[in-house]
């Protein structure tokens, strides 16, 4: 969390490999990505990261099934179709594997797109703002996955948010204000973020 222009995405883009660092390094899952050139930081990315975006993302001719298995198939692996059937399952989606995108309410598609990112089992999981276009119980749906992902499947998630309830699910937060790394609070309560947010703002 952070205040706007605080660092949050080139943050989250930088740790992902979406975007390379002018310094400094970054290590993602043991590897040093920061280091690496294309093709290789892609075949890094899909190896290792999974991604949902604010903006869902989702391929609007492709099928929900399709969008799921289409990052490894990008990648080259052949896809683990049964463990996309349980993640499709997980999201409450079996039955919609033929429909298309634009067919589902944006809260659906938003648990697609945790569907597509678990489908590769990554290492990380990176979220950027994953509630920021879903009405408050889609929102808290798409929480709610992410947090069972957590505790059930021991997915590691790394999101941004601006929404103080939604930091609140994360075991850790860590403030950002100026591209600098604030403060780090562990099980804290959205009070306790709106307080330190308020804090940073004010700044
Ligand atoms: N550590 C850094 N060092 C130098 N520049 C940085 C650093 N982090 C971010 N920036 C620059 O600051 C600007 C804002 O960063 P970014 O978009 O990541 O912020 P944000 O917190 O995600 O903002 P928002 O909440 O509005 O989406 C960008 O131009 C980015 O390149």
């Amino acid at each position: 969390m952070g205040p706007s222009g605080s660092g949050k995405s080139t943050l989250l883009n930088c740790s992902a490999g979406l975007e390379r660092p002018s310094a400094g390094r970054v290590r993602l899952a043991g590897e040093d990505i920061g280091a690496l050139r294309e093709p290789a930081l892609t075949r890094a990315r899909r190896r290792r990261a999974g991604f949902v975006f604010q903006s869902f993302n989702l391929i609007p001719a492709l099928s929900v099934w399709q969008n799921v298995l289409l990052p490894q198939q990008l990648a080259g692996v052949r896809p683990d179709r049964r463990w996309a059937d349980e993640v499709l399952a997980r999201v409450g989606l079996s039955g919609r594997k033929r429909d298309r995108p634009d067919q589902l309410s944006g809260g659906q598609q938003q648990r697609v797109a945790v569907a597509r990112a678990l489908a590769g089992r990554p290492q990380v999981l990176f979220a950027d703002e994953p509630t920021g276009a879903l009405d408050l119980s889609s929102g808290r749906e798409v929480l709610a996955l992410l947090r069972e992902a957590v505790d059930e499947l021991g997915q590691t998630v790394v999101m941004v948010t601006h929404d103080p309830a939604a930091a609140a699910c994360a075991d850790q937060v860590l403030f950002l204000a100026d591209g600098q790394v604030h403060s780090c609070l562990r099980d804290v309560s959205a009070a306790q973020v709106a307080a330190v947010m308020t804090e940073l703002s004010a700044r």
